[in-house]
């Protein structure tokens, strides 16, 4: 187990961890998500011992990694693919490794097959691509045959075969009961390994829960709909979402069940608080044509957005639409970026 507690770092006035406390369990892929800066590989790093904590403790275990008799043998980290001495061999760099663990150059022969490495081991590592290096920094995480695996974006630079490849190992690895703990940047990806999530924004603890309930309590599903006649399809859909009469409410209690309202992305509405069916006899009541009508479930990517939006330092000029915003509200501008701030 991983135990954070009152984590905190701080460079100079930067404050990048501040005050994060959470335990991370075995059994389960928990990911730790978080927007550009939030302080993700901070605190992967004081986790391994590479930075220490200005306040507050990370322990391992019970213990801090500092002080763990043999850390490779509890701990594997994928941090930085790329940061290996590119004139050794796959082979060599972590035979390397094992000798200074104490860990049998069989099991580096090992390692190297699960990782699909076998056929290259006496190739320079200079010239691997991203793919490969991803591939021998994880042989290298799992050397030790540790308890515990930190993976700093570990499908960064992977082909889809390479990322369907991780995310089966970490999901068995979870399952032979270790601790996976995984920040991603890739939302649909989190949603498909991670069990648990870990969210943070500027080093301070958001969400700490599963990934279900994550997605059930800050994301709302909404109904795709596009139309000939589309300013008049929103001006009845949103008299039927803002009267009360929208007769076919999701009412199942979910997220979706908390707003009404219908807001213009692009070329089609999105409809919150109305099924697609009554959408739909809502505009064969009113004789309006439809060229699109469809249910969009909640998504880990939505409700990541609305929960990081207090938190994100920068954001795009598109992300606004992306985020349920019209642009008539006036906060994004064409091209440009603006700082947001809570
Ligand atoms: N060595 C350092 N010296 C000064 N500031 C730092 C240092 N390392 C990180 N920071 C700052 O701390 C904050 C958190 O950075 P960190 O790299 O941990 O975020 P992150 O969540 O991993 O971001 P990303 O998703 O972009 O990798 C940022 O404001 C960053 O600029």
């Amino acid at each position: 187990m991983i135990d954070a507690r009152e984590l905190t770092k701080r460079y100079g006035s930067t404050v990048a961890v501040d005050g994060l406390s959470f335990e991370v369990r075995g059994g389960h892929v928990t990911g730790f998500l978080g927007p550009n800066g939030a302080g993700k590989s901070t605190t992967m790093r004081m986790m391994l011992g590479l930075d220490h904590p200005t306040e507050g403790s990370v322990l391992i275990d019970g213990t801090p990694y500092g002080q763990l008799k043999h850390p490779l043998r509890k701990v594997g980290a994928l941090l930085d693919a790329k940061a290996v001495h590119g004139g050794r061999t796959a082979r060599d760099h972590l035979l390397c490794l094992a000798q200074s663990n104490g860990i049998p150059a069989s099991r580096v022969t090992e390692v190297l097959a699960v990782t699909g490495l076998t056929e290259v081991a006496r190739r320079r590592v200079g010239g691997f691509s991203l793919g490969m290096s991803q591939r021998l920094g994880i042989a290298a995480a799992l050397l030790g045959d540790p308890e515990i695996l930190l993976f700093d974006e570990p499908v960064n630079g992977l082909d889809p075969e390479g990322i369907l490849w991780i995310r089966t190992l970490m999901r068995n690895l979870a399952a032979e009961g270790r601790t996976v703990f995984v920040s991603s940047h890739l939302m649909s990806e989190m949603a498909q390994t991670a069990d648990h999530l870990i969210v943070i924004g500027k080093g301070r603890l958001i969400a700490d829960t599963s990934t279900a309930e994550f997605i059930s309590r800050s994301s709302q599903g909404y109904v795709r709909v596009r139309s000939p006649r589309l300013p008049d399809l929103a001006r009845l859909l949103d008299g039927a979402t803002g009267d009360g009469t929208a007769g076919g409410r999701a009412g199942d209690g979910t997220a979706g069940d908390r707003a009404a309202g219908v807001t213009l992305h692009g070329d089609h509405l999105r409809v919150t608080g109305m099924t697609a069916a009554a959408v739909g006899e809502a505009a064969a009541g009113a004789g309006l044509a439809l060229h699109e009508l469809a249910e969009v479930a909640p998504s880990l990517e939505a409700a990541y957005m609305e929960l990081t939006r207090e938190s994100t330092e920068y954001a795009g000029a598109g992300e606004g639409a992306e985020r349920g915003r019209t642009r008539e509200d006036g906060e994004y501008e064409d091209g440009e970026y603006m700082e947001v701030t809570s």
